[in-house]
């Protein structure tokens, strides 16, 4: 299936003409759910989520065989201002570990059976830094969106992406201060893990990105283009992708979710084909989960991205399914039912 995607308002288009679940998938599920060899709810959580999968999928039965992980890098001129513990060369040094196999990512991956991609946005050339106007111009954003929008393999069947960039947190603390209000603080952590002192500063600079930029006042589009990010918008294409292909997405931690959140301002509903994989260590992951009314799958303490924390929860989403689908039901079995 070929979708092209060649504007802003294209993106924007794309986005309020968004597929949703297939209802007659979701019934079918759950009528098969409740004819499976457990007492009923007995598997809890998981046939919740194996009736969402069903339902994005179209599927009364179906199987997770060919889910994908995209690992999008981009480097932000917020960098200058010190906010973060490590620096910037740090994202093409990352990119070339995640191409040898070396990474996080790259083991949680193969744990689960996910293809992993790689795609680094012109690393050489930072995004400009935001506490003095926007991060991106209309035609750097557009690139980004599209670099994600393309790399959504339409032939799988699961999605996560993750990030790479060094000053990120940074920039996910001032889109979601952007579109949630509140002070600086709340929505500002240590990221890779900077001092107290570092963490004030952090916050002042949100702060002053956001007053920077308050033209964009809470249009999620707008906050994405001028707060986020190359990779940010990279994994906010890839997202409307996978909804207009019906993949459903595991979200993973703080600069994923803020991603997501300006979809969902620009769209409600828009991240509706999407679970959070997990809650982060990033102090203000709960409460971005909490505004986009996600309950993480796992909370596993980890403060990583790179889509760490969902691809683990694949394996969740993948023991959902698979009881699901595999398992025999009450007449099948002949065991008697309640
Ligand atoms: C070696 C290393 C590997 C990483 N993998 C992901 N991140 C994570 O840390 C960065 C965000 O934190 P901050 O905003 O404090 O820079 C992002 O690149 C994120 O993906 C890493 C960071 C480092 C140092
Ligand atoms: O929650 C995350 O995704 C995260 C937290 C700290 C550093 N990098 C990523």
């Amino acid at each position: 299936m070929h979708q092209e995607l060649n504007s802003v308002e294209a993106f924007s288009q794309y986005l309020q003409d968004l597929p949703e679940e297939d209802a007659a998938a979701r019934a079918a599920a759950q009528e098969r759910n409740g004819q499976l060899t457990k007492p009923p709810g007995a598997l809890g959580r998981l046939e919740d989520l194996a009736a969402w999968y069903c339902a994005w999928r179209g599927d009364a039965k179906p199987e997770i065989a060919k889910p994908q992980v995209i690992v999008f890098a981009g480097n932000h001129g917020v960098t200058a201002q010190g906010i973060s513990a490590f620096p910037a060369d740090v994202t093409v040094q990352m990119v070339a570990n995640f191409e040898a196999g070396g990474a996080a990512i790259n083991q949680l991956a193969k744990a689960f059976g996910a293809k992993m991609d790689v795609h680094a946005l012109e690393l050489d050339r930072p995004t400009a830094d935001f506490t003095q106007g926007p991060a991106m111009d209309e035609a750097e954003f557009l690139a980004a969106l599209k670099t994600g929008w393309e790399a959504v393999d339409p032939e799988a069947d699961l999605l996560v992406v993750g990030e790479m960039g060094i000053g990120n947190t940074t920039a996910a603390a001032a889109m979601a201060l952007a579109l949630f209000g509140g002070e600086a603080g709340d929505w500002t952590g240590r990221g890779t893990g900077v001092s107290d002192e570092a963490l004030q500063l952090k916050a002042e600079v949100v702060a002053r990105a956001v007053a920077a930029n308050a033209g964009c006042g809470t249009d999620g589009l707008e906050v994405l283009r001028c707060l986020g990010g190359r990779e940010i918008a990279a994994m906010a294409g890839a997202m409307v992708r996978a909804r207009v292909l019906r993949i459903p997405m595991i979200l993973d931690g703080f600069i994923c979710t803020a991603a997501g959140a300006c979809l969902e301002a620009a769209r409600k509903g828009a991240l509706d084909h999407a679970v959070a994989g997990h809650v982060s260590a990033e102090a203000a992951h709960p409460a971005l989960l909490a505004r986009l009314g996600k309950e993480p799958l796992l909370a596993m303490g980890m403060r990583l991205g790179e889509g760490s924390g969902a691809a683990l929860a694949m394996g969740v989403l993948k023991g959902a399914v698979a009881c699901h689908s595999g398992m025999a039901t009450f007449a099948e079995a002949g065991v008697s039912g309640g």
